[in-house]
């Protein structure tokens, strides 16, 4: 398929869920470029997300990642986001404008397989806060701003990179907006 003249298609969920690995695959599949937004918070910052979360803090994070979402200009890309991008309205709102966005939605149980790293991978997490509470807390934002949810448990990448394509092919997006 071709995304129709003009639209990207941006993929948010939780750390781990694959949004950047499932980007890329998605990416040459459907001919699309691709950006990572972690990537160019670490380059614009000359500093690795770990580092700059444990420097600046949550908050200040979440600005920074906001006002990388903010700078994006693309078209005809995959925008594969940090987790924590959902906590943007303003960040959000742009990439609905920028075109589609997908959730990847994965259960607790396939996370705490993947993130063996929690300390180092710099996840915004509040203090004290637990994988399951981030979970429960940020899919209500996902499925908010999500104009498409994959269900990611138990299929390998080329598999969610198929039902994505083919969701994308379903959902037509309305012409009001
Ligand atoms: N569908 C999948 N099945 C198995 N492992 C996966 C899948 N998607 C991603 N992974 C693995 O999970 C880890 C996190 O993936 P990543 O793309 O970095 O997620 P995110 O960008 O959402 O944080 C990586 O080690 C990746 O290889
Ligand atoms: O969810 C989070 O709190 C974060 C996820 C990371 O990206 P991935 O979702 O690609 O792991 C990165 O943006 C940052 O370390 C914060
Ligand atoms: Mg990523």
């Amino acid at each position: 398929m071709t995304v129709e003249a003009g639209t990207n298609v941006t993929l948010i969920g939780m750390p781990g869920s694959g949004k950047s690995t499932i980007g890329v695959v998605l990416a040459k599949r459907i001919n699309l470029q691709f950006v990572d937004t972690d990537l160019i918070i670490q380059t614009s910052q000359q500093r690795t997300l770990q580092q700059i979360m444990d420097a600046e803090g949550f908050d200040r994070f979440c600005q920074i990642e906001e006002n990388a979402v903010l700078s994006l200009e693309v078209d005809h890309h995959v925008i594969a986001t940090g987790g924590s991008v959902c906590y943007g309205a303003e960040g959000m709102a742009h990439l609905k404008r920028l075109g589609r966005i997908v959730f990847l939605k994965t259960s607790l149980q396939t996370l705490e397989q993947r993130l063996s790293n929690m300390a180092t991978r710099g996840i915004a997490l509040k203090p004290g806060q637990s994988l399951e509470h981030l979970l429960n807390e940020r899919n209500e934002l996902y499925e908010k701003y999500a104009e498409i949810t994959i269900e990611c448990d138990g299929l390998n990448v080329e598999r969610i990179s198929e039902r994505i394509e083919a969701a994308l092919s379903r959902a037509v997006r309305p012409t009001s907006e």
